[in-house]
């Protein structure tokens, strides 16, 4: 079976050669804070393309997947990681080591902390581990504005300020876009000058068919059962172009669930279910490939792939 590796965060494919440009300036950044706080949106808003997968469930992300940031003075990679959070299962152990190992390698750290939510325990306990990771800048960000009374961003500004030793605190809505330019100029002013990592145009580095695993997984996603999410995984196991097209790709993907009963959930009535998560993911796959695409979905067991440490290395999770 083909799987992709869990990629760790800071390792550019190659540095572009010097840019005579002076005072432009590259590097990492990543954005922490509880589940479904808005990381992956505001990742998307900076870097105007959908790179990464949202939902309104939370710990959809796991991948640390990078969008980049094209400006005249500078290039900001962005690793999206998953929500950091006390581990229940390997698989949460896994995605921890991830986030800390993304957490040393990166030139700035953005935490988000959502306006319209009390702080809580997630966050104390993300800016604990913060303030152990001496060397990287920390930019607090204050996401989703534009659900919030300015009078409560105000109070959410200052409680954020008790946290920790922050290097700014921005509030901003990835939504409507308020100071999302902002969020982008005070993450790059903490990046050391050089030349451009990577390709102008590249937006993203991640191979196309973990893009594509995320939108059928997304596609998957949207209207099951609140135990479901975390049991699902998809692995693209083949895509090419058809012989003698340049106008279809095909691709064979495999649906990962735990159970045999989620298996039914999964495919629905007579198929539809599956029959509609397809259609959904393929026009998506369409938009990001900019082909027509022919999409075989196949749902599978791993009973409790997510405790099991060989099925999780089939599926792409890396120790
Ligand atoms: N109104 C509003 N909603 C937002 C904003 N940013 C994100 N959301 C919504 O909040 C939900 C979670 O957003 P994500 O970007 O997936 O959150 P995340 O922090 O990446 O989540 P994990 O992957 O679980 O860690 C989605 O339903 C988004 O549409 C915002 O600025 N305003």
């Amino acid at each position: 079976m083909r799987s992709e590796k869990a990629t760790s965060a800071a390792e550019p494919r190659e540095a572009m050669p010097a840019d005579p440009r002076t005072g432009f300036r590259s590097g990492f950044a990543c954005f922490v804070g509880r589940p479904n706080v808005g990381k992956s949106t505001l990742m998307n808003a900076l870097v105007g393309t959908k790179v990464a997968i949202t939902s309104d469930r939370p710990q959809t992300t796991r991948r640390a997947i990078r969008g980049i940031v094209h400006r005249p003075d500078a290039q900001l990679v962005i690793v999206d990681t998953p929500g950091l959070h006390k581990p229940r299962t390997l698989l949460g152990e896994r995605l921890d080591s991830l986030v800390r190992s993304t957490l040393t390698e990166v030139d700035v750290i953005g935490f988000c902390v959502p306006a319209d939510q009390p702080i809580g325990r997630g966050d104390r306990f993300i800016a604990r581990e913060l303030a152990n990771v001496r060397r990287t800048p920390v930019v607090a960000i204050v996401t989703k504005t534009d659900l919030a009374a300015p009078e409560q961003i105000a109070a959410q500004l200052l409680a954020v300020q008790e946290l920790g030793d922050f290097a700014d605190i921005v509030p901003c809505s990835a939504e409507s876009g308020f100071q999302v330019d902002v969020v982008a100029d005070l993450l790059i002013s903490h990046l050391p000058e050089g030349a451009a990592l990577y390709p102008e145009g590249d937006l993203t580095d991640e191979p196309e068919q973990v893009l594509v695993a995320e939108l059928v997984r997304e596609a998957a996603l949207e209207g099951v059962r609140d135990e479901l999410p975390h049991s699902i995984a998809v692995v693209v196991e083949e895509m090419a172009p058809r012989e003698g097209r340049d106008d279809l790709v095909d691709v064979y993907a495999h649906l990962f669930v735990e159970r045999p009963s989620q298996k039914g959930i999964i495919i629905g009535h007579r198929g539809s279910r599956l029959k509609a998560v397809g259609a959904k993911a393929r026009r998506q796959i369409e938009a990001l490939l900019g082909t027509k695409v022919y999409l075989d979905l196949h749902v599978k067991v791993a009973k409790d792939w997510q405790r099991d440490p060989k099925q999780l290395r089939r599926l792409g999770f890396y120790d």
